[in-house]
């Protein structure tokens, strides 16, 4: 007889309880589903309250976070404390680092922001299952198998166990969860912001990470956001209290660096006149944040390896060993696998500092998170600068969104810095952005005038070389869709002073004229009324149109309209808001 292992799915949504009910069944699970933690909760307490029914306690539990009566959270605590061996997966479609460092503070197993790749969701549910003592020591015992209705939980019944595999290395990983040190109170919220894929990756390893003393190699371009990981790492860790210390290898003169990491005697050199805390011991008890380590000299990557070793090192000068208890991070923007071949990096430093890597995402793989990133920026340099917040057009949007930046975070952050002291007005157009910006977008606009469709985002910020994704242009009897409704003018546009009519529906359906000839005669008739500036003007017309069409065409479904259009749903949520569309897609 097979015997499956057995899973409480527990999620308010019913059409997500559905989904996931059936993955998991398909993948061998017995699976009963709950609308809220209450409920599970209450199961949980008859079989506390009764040991003889341990029998029905499930092998796995996942849950959501945000549900009515009593939240994921608060479950996840009191199972930990209840029953720490029982696995729980936290997941949520609110994802933020708060909510990542939470979860694994409850002692959850694994936290997962919706939307989650199901076949990840089934590997996770199934190492989960196999860090379970009661459930990975049963090999051919008897083992009680809960029913997926919730309503035949009564009827438990007795099947041989199938063979399991249990997970030594994420056993230990468990257990030492459960065991780790509580952490402070008074954990200060982190500015990282971001809801990209990526980014949730990295407050997850953010979550996981914190409360460990591990040593944690971060990779990312220049302003990528390496420090401010570093420093949440630190401000969630139980050695948030202690000093954060960061230091870059490349800020500080190569002769200065040890006596900089390690201190100094009176007279261990010329000008050393007096003794010298070097900022491994500023550091005791806290976390050093070495950037750049990758311009660490030679000589002092040995002693940076001494210590790590032994946890001690001796002043440059001194006689005395001295033992400190600092959590490492490093951070590079360069390849330090390369810079150990050419011979530029100790192997055996690498092999020390690499045992966890975190690489952060450039800005160009997340253009989802610019929207936000702006806003966060824009008010914080409006509070700098004491003056009043900018507000960018959507087309000001559109063009950062589409820009490379090379500089990443920093840059974005720069460049709102820029648009805030030289920009005149509260709602900026594409005129108002940083000259490097500008410089871009008319060398994008140009691009988005050629009959071929350009990727949103290229390498080299420069649309011309770029390969087209799809080089059809619509046959000019075929217009995208039957129901296209552009509007007959633009006198409901803020920056349209004068109204000038666009190609209606009617004429876009009058064969032989195809859509790209009527457009043309608007921009011709446009331009000789002297009007300016015609892109802006058309390009929202132009996205409403597409956004509308592909709603209608997903039944309003707007996660698989996103990706009809090429964006991700939060840009396409925010277009929505930001054209002011009315979606009448949905029938109900
Ligand atoms: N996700 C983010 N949310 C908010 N601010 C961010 C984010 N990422 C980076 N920043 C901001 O961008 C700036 C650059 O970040 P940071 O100094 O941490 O980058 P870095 O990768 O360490 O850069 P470098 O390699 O040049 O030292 C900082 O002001 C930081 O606060």
């Amino acid at each position: 007889m097979i015997i499956k292992h057995s899973l409480w799915l527990i999620d308010d949504d019913p059409a997500l309880r559905l989904i996931l009910e059936d993955t998991f069944q398909d993948a061998g699970l017995e699976v009963q589903a709950f609308s809220n933690a209450k409920g599970a909760w209450a199961k949980l307490n008859d079989i506390l309250n009764d040991h003889k029914n341990q029998a029905r306690l499930p092998d796995v539990i996942l849950t959501d976070i945000r549900m009515p009566m009593m939240d994921g959270l608060s479950f996840s605590q009191w199972m930990n404390k209840n029953f720490p061996d029982l696995p729980v997966i936290i997941m949520t479609a609110h994802s933020d680092l708060k909510s990542a460092v939470d979860s694994y503070d409850t002692g959850a197993f694994e936290y997962l922001p919706k939307p989650f790749d199901l076949d990840h969701a089934v590997t996770i549910v199934k190492k989960a299952i196999g860090t379970n003592p009661k459930a990975s020591t049963l090999k051919s015992e008897e083992k009680p198998v809960v029913a997926s209705n919730p309503e035949a939980d009564a009827s438990v019944t007795f099947k041989k166990n199938k063979a399991t595999t249990a997970d030594s290395a994420s056993t230990k990983a468990t257990k030492a969860n459960a065991t780790k040190p509580s952490k402070p109170e008074g954990v200060q919220s982190s500015p990282i912001i971001g809801q990209s894929a990526a980014m949730q990756t990295v407050f997850r390893a953010i979550g996981r990470l914190a409360s460990s003393p591990i040593t944690v190699l971060i990779t990312g371009e220049s302003g990528t956001g390496k420090e401010l990981v570093a420093g949440a790492l630190h401000q969630n860790s139980p050695r948030q209290k202690k000093p954060f210390i960061a230091l870059n290898m490349a800020a500080i003169p190569h002769e200065l660096i040890e006596s900089e990491l390690f201190g100094h005697e009176k007279g261990a050199f010329t000008g050393a006149t007096t003794q010298r805390q070097g900022r491994f011991e500023q550091a005791d008890g806290g976390t050093l944040f070495l950037d750049e380590i990758g311009d660490m000299p030679f000589s002092t990557q040995t002693r940076l390896l001494r210590v790590l070793a032994n946890g001690e090192f001796f002043r440059v000068g001194g006689q005395k060993p001295i033992k400190v208890d600092v959590r490492i991070i490093a951070a590079t923007h360069q390849n330090l696998e390369q810079l150990v071949k050419e011979g530029k990096f100790r192997e055996d430093l690498f092999y020390r500092l690499n045992v966890i890597r975190l690489p952060l995402p450039p800005l160009r793989a997340r253009p989802d998170d610019i929207p936000e990133l702006i806003e966060f920026f824009m008010s914080k340099a409006a509070t700098e600068m004491k003056t009043d917040k900018k507000q960018l057009s959507p087309e000001a949007l559109h063009i950062m969104q589409a820009f490379n930046w090379p500089g990443n975070v920093r840059q974005l952050e720069n460049a709102c810095r820029w648009i805030t002291v030289m920009a005149t007005g509260e709602v900026l157009g594409i005129e108002d952005l940083p000259p490097d910006l500008t410089e871009f977008a008319q060398r994008y606009l140009t691009d988005q005038q050629r009959p071929t469709v350009q990727p949103l985002h290229d390498t080299e910020n420069n649309p011309s070389t770029l390969p087209a994704v799809n080089g059809n242009t619509t046959p000019a009897s075929e217009p995208p869709s039957s129901n296209l409704q552009v509007p007959s003018n633009l006198s409901n546009s803020s920056s349209s002073p004068t109204a000038v009519n666009l190609p209606t529906a009617a004429s876009l359906h009058n064969p032989p004229i195809d859509w790209q000839s009527q457009l043309q005669t608007w921009a011709t008739t446009a331009l000789s009324q002297g009007e300016t500036e015609i892109l802006q003007l058309a390009t929202p017309e132009f996205e409403k149109v597409l956004i509308k069409v592909a709603l209608e065409h997903t039944k309003g479904r707007k996660g698989e309209a996103a990706d009809l259009l090429g964006w991700g749903r939060n840009t396409l949520t925010r277009k929505i808001k930001l054209l002011d569309i009315t979606d009448n897609s949905r029938s109900s």
